[in-house]
């Protein structure tokens, strides 16, 4: 297994504010990981610095050997938390957008996710709901043949049912090679497709590991390990 990312001494400073305080990760590739933790931990500050959204901190940050800029963001498919796609846009023009920015997106991947969801195509993004939307989002960012999926609370705002279904469209077809960063509160629904978790606090990793060893470790769920840790 190939390391995906590796972070030393992060830090990052809103004015006098430290929102990330020595933070240190290692990440390997070929995994799924729920980054998890408290309101303002800190959790969409790290995936914008991953991301390259954020350049300005302290720490040495490594993506596949690179620090965040050109050469990393080529192989990192990021989806913010907040919608980023414009509201006067159809699903075509957000499918062409992809395909003229990103080398490495699949469109016909894309159409076949949009169309696994009902979703249609000629639809202008400010007639969907949010649940649609976000559904058009992952299918957008999960089209890219990254090496790295940052997505930030991407089924937030979709309905109980429909969220094993926009879980699954994460995982298939998913390069075997490829790791996946996953922040979330809804921890329970994510559960069953996490291979890792980073439990936050206070701009810090506080708790990280396998699934499988926490939860042989704890004698619980990982969600109920969350639950006992942030009490
Ligand atoms: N642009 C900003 N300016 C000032 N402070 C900020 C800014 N963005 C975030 N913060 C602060 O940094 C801290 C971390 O915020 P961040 O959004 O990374 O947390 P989070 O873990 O993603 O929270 P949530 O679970 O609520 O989404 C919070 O205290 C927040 O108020």
């Amino acid at each position: 297994m190939t390391t995906a990312i590796t972070i030393r001494g992060l830090n990052k400073d809103y004015g006098r504010f430290r929102a990330l305080d020595g933070l240190d990760l290692d990440l390997d590739g070929g995994r799924i990981v729920g980054l998890l933790g408290e309101n303002g931990c800190g959790k969409t500050t790290l995936l914008k610095v991953l991301a390259g959204a954020l350049t300005r901190y302290d720490g040495d940050v490594r993506i596949h050997g690179h620090r965040p800029g050109p050469e990393s963001k080529a192989m990192v498919s990021f989806l913010p938390d907040a919608s980023f796609l414009p509201d006067t846009s159809t699903l075509d023009g957000c499918i062409r957008r992809y395909r003229d920015f990103f080398a490495d997106f699949d469109e016909d991947h894309a159409r076949e996710l949009i169309g696994f969801f009902s979703l249609d195509t000629g639809a202008r993004l400010s007639t969907l709901s949010k649940g649609m939307r976000e559904k058009a989002q992952i299918a957008l960012a999960m089209s890219r043949r990254a090496k790295v999926y940052l997505l930030d609370e991407p089924i937030s705002g979709v309905d109980p049912a429909a969220r094993d279904v926009l879980l699954q469209a994460i995982v298939r077809d998913l390069d075997p090679e490829a790791l996946v960063v996953i922040s979330t509160h809804l921890i329970h629904d994510l559960e069953p497709i996490l291979d890792g978790v980073a439990f936050m606090r206070y701009g810090r990793v506080l708790l990280s590991g396998e699934v499988d060893d926490l939860r042989a470790e704890h004698g619980k769920s990982i969600d109920a390990l969350f639950r006992e840790v942030y009490r």
